[in-house]
């Protein structure tokens, strides 16, 4: 049986996304909402995320079979404590977070007598709050859901044919593995984006506003890695520390390589490796992975 009634906690980016995309994609799912914050509540309300906005959280997740997360990493603990006197014994709980290993410890201990089944659609922006969702955000994008030994069968098929119903391809992974996957994907280059970015503001004052003004495509892009939001990205960081540490060494050793062939005048080891990079790009944008998507549109914005 597929989930009837979704409540969704945290109504920002990915929390307004999947309101608006369960309206667009499974009409006959009801929604409900809840937010922490009233003032993100009340923008909820004007466009319309959730069938249903409640101001409690108990009251959002009465009668819901699947209650999902959407709330930065470190806060699903108290979010779930807030929720969790309303909910029905058989209800699925899930989440959005970008790590998985601690969110997951983290649910089962703040919900012990429920079914916890973490996922992570890898689809986003560097925007956040309540303005930014949209319908089409997991249109032809990985969702990752990690389950935990003994989920039974059953329930694991129902979230798979919810996140399927969003336009997602799904993946079953297991939570350390996608932390590891994810760290060198997706977090790591974060961090080089906030790193350098930085890096490149202290030397303005050096060189007078130089360095923004004339940045190119290559930094442009940095910089919208570097908008993300700062609680969502302190949280990543603080979630998925082991894992991050592992593949920063693992990339810092590959960057002192670089370093030395620049330092030697090694132009083969360049060439080399810049080539095999590129090899990559071709292939991803040839399997039709890359984000130039014509319906990568924000249509449903007001
Ligand atoms: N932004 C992305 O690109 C992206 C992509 C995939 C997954 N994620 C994950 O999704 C989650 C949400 O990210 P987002 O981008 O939607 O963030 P967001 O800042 O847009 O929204 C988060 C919302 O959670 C609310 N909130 C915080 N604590 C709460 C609590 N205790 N109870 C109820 N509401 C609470 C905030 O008020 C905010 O409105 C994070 O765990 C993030 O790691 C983000
Ligand atoms: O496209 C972007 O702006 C994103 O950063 C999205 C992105 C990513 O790194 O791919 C960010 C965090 C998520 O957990 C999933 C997706």
């Amino acid at each position: 049986m597929s989930f009837q009634h979704v409540a969704i906690i945290g109504l920002g980016l990915l929390g307004g996304s999947i309101g608006l995309a369960v309206e667009a994609h499974l009409p006959d799912v009801k929604t409900t909402g809840y937010d922490a914050d009233p003032a993100v509540r009340e923008r909820a309300r004007a466009r319309n995320l959730c069938g249903t906005i409640a101001d409690d959280p108990v009251e959002a997740v009465r009668d819901a079979d699947l209650v999902i997360l959407c709330v930065p990493v470190g806060a699903m603990d108290a979010a779930a404590k807030a929720f969790a006197p309303g909910l029905l014994p058989e209800a699925v709980i899930s989440d959005v977070g970008s790590s998985k290993l601690s969110v997951s410890q983290s649910l089962a201990k703040a919900l012990p007598d429920h079914t916890i089944i973490p996922a992570h659609p890898v689809a986003g922006t560097e925007e956040s709050g309540p303005d930014a969702g949209f319908s089409s955000l997991f249109h032809q994008r990985w969702c990752i859901i990690t389950p935990p030994d003994g989920a039974a069968e059953g329930q694991i098929a129902n979230l798979k044919s919810f996140w399927q119903g969003l336009g997602s391809t799904v993946e079953i992974m297991d939570a350390k593995h996608h932390d590891l996957v994810l760290a060198v994907t997706s977090h790591i280059p974060h961090l080089i984006a906030y790193t350098i970015v930085g890096t490149a503001s202290d030397l303005e004052e050096v060189t007078r506003g130089e360095v923004i003004k004339y940045s190119a495509g290559g930094f442009r892009d940095f910089t919208r890695i570097a908008a993300s939001d700062p609680v969502m990205w302190r949280d990543v960081f603080l979630n998925n520390r082991d894992a991050v540490l592992d593949m920063l060494d693992r990339f810092l050793g590959d960057l002192a390589l670089m370093r030395e062939a620049i330092r030697a005048g090694d132009g083969e080891m360049m060439f080399d490796q810049f080539s095999k990079t590129r090899a990559i790009r071709r292939r991803i944008v040839e399997q039709g992975q890359d984000d130039a998507r014509p319906d990568f549109g924000r249509h449903d914005h007001e």
